[in-house]
């Protein structure tokens, strides 16, 4: 809990009241300033502000350092944000003013109802069909919850994990709060949609930092941000000192080691060798993606190919997103599980950064890389079951990070593609991949063995 009183936030539906430090308050102020477009600090705002009335034990749970913050300091954030910030996007002074006006007169009349939700989600996040979908898929979980009377657990099955997953009472709360509101409103507003159809622009072409090609419909890329970096949301943090170790090669690292638990990691400052060392790309930022397109595939959405050559073992480029933390990973993944959205990269394995210890359960206390927004190219890139990149990933001290290297040479206007493993835990995946090794019928071990065997002798990750 904080201590410093320079701000005093009373919720209208709460006889508690939080007191955030100045530092808190001014954090952030600057992590808006730097990672937010409109619509996610529209999206985060209202939520937290809806999480407040609906939920103490939530609220105590989420964010509270921001929850806090008055609504009039909330105002002016927005405004200075929405204002400075830079986008991919064309945002309009217009539009900026329209987006307010529209969020207070909801705040106004609706106080916080599902309508306020849905007009939060238009407005700052996806298209109507989205915002819909995802409020049904957790309405049906917690009413499920609530028929069965117990705490209710998502099904895992079949993905291979722990079935354990257990809603937290708290989350219910909310989600319970929010369906009674449903029940009384209105789901539809036209406002809405009038709004998102008119004053979002798809990105223009200099705006992008990709090319774009499409010739097999009429489709435009989904509206997303495009970042270079990853940046953390609210409440993740830094992996603990034991999360990294060193390596103990020789040689400055020429003579190579192998890693421990499938994944293979970039040196980092626990080890011996020094920044020339070669299995230092990532975090030496020697990527190289300036020649890579988006382009729409004939079965798969949109994919990623080359126009350029790629030799084996280079590195082509980093997977960027949000890093968020197990709390927040849950909560979105109640609906991307549904939705079929993409999963998240798991960052810390095996690790529980916020305890600090070694974990058994899969996405326990693990930092994610949550790339279905903010993202990079690397975001549409399909997977195949003889992928042509494989992935390395830093034990950096501030946060990881994931690359994508060559797995070998690959020609101009091919498809890059990845491994998902997607089949190991989800069999209901419909793989499209084409390949001769298409694992559509062969899940598993078996292919895991080939796949060892495969990388066995390849000194493929050393950039070249
Ligand atoms: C990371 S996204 C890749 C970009 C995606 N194609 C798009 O248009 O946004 C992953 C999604 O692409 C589709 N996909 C990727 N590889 C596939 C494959 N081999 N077979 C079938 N669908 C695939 C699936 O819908 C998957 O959920």
């Amino acid at each position: 809990m904080l201590t410093d009183s320079s701000t005093r936030y009373s919720s209208p539906h709460s006889s508690r009241s939080i007191i955030p430090s100045k530092q808190a308050a001014s954090e952030a102020t600057t992590a808006l300033e730097q990672y937010f477009n409109p619509r996610m600090v529209y999206l985060w705002l209202k939520n937290l502000e809806a999480i407040i009335h609906l939920s103490q034990a939530l609220n105590e749970k989420l964010n509270s350092d921001f929850i806090s913050l008055e609504w009039a300091q909330h105002r002016e954030v927005m405004k200075s944000t929405l204002r400075n910030i830079k986008h991919t996007r064309e945002i309009t002074t217009d539009l900026i003013n329209r987006e307010i006006s529209l969020i207070s007169s909801y705040v106004t009349e609706y106080s916080f109802s599902y309508e306020l939700i849905q007009a939060i989600g238009i407005i700052i996040f996806r298209p109507p069909k989205y915002v819909k979908t995802i409020w049904d898929t957790v309405a049906e979980v917690v009413n499920k919850s609530h028929s069965s009377q117990q705490n209710v657990t998502l099904d895992l099955s079949g993905t291979g994990l722990p079935n354990n997953k257990i809603i937290p009472a708290c989350i219910k709360e909310a989600f319970d709060g929010l369906t009674q509101i449903e029940n009384k409103i209105d789901p539809w507003d036209s406002r809405l949609e009038e709004l998102w159809n008119t004053d979002i622009k798809p990105p223009q072409k200099d705006l992008l930092p990709y090319s774009v090609y499409n010739d097999v419909d009429d489709d435009k890329i989904p509206y997303l941000e495009f970042t270079t970096e990853n940046f953390k949301h609210w409440g993740v943090k830094d992996p603990a000192k034991e999360f990294s170790y060193g390596c103990t090669c020789r040689n400055n690292c020429r003579d190579l080691e192998a890693s421990d638990i499938g994944a293979i990691y970039e040196c980092n400052s626990f080890c011996g060798c020094d920044y020339t060392c070669p299995n230092r790309n990532i975090q030496n930022n020697n990527r190289n993606d300036k020649n890579l397109q988006i382009f729409k595939t004939s079965n798969r959405g949109w994919g990623v190919r080359t126009l350029k050559p790629i030799k084996e073992g280079s590195f082509v480029t980093e997977h960027v997103g949000e890093i968020i933390n197990s709390r927040t990973s849950m909560l979105r993944s109640i609906c991307y599980d549904k939705l079929n959205m993409m999963a998240y990269f798991d960052l810390d394995y095996g690790f529980d950064s916020e305890r600090g210890s070694k974990v058994l359960c899969f996405n326990i206390g693990v930092n994610s890389l949550d790339s279905n927004y903010w993202c990079n190219i690397s975001r549409f890139m399909n997977h195949s079951c003889d992928a042509n990149l494989f992935f390395v990933e830093t034990k950096d001290m501030r946060f990881q990070r994931i690359g994508f290297f060559a797995q070998r040479d690959i020609s101009k206007n091919t498809e890059l593609t990845l491994d998902y493993r997607i089949q190991n835990q989800n069999p209901e995946f419909k793989c499209l991949c084409g390949s001769k090794f298409c694992r559509k019928e062969k899940l598993g071990l078996p292919y895991q063995a080939r796949y060892a065997e495969y990388l066995q002798d390849k000194p493929w990750y050393i950039g070249l």
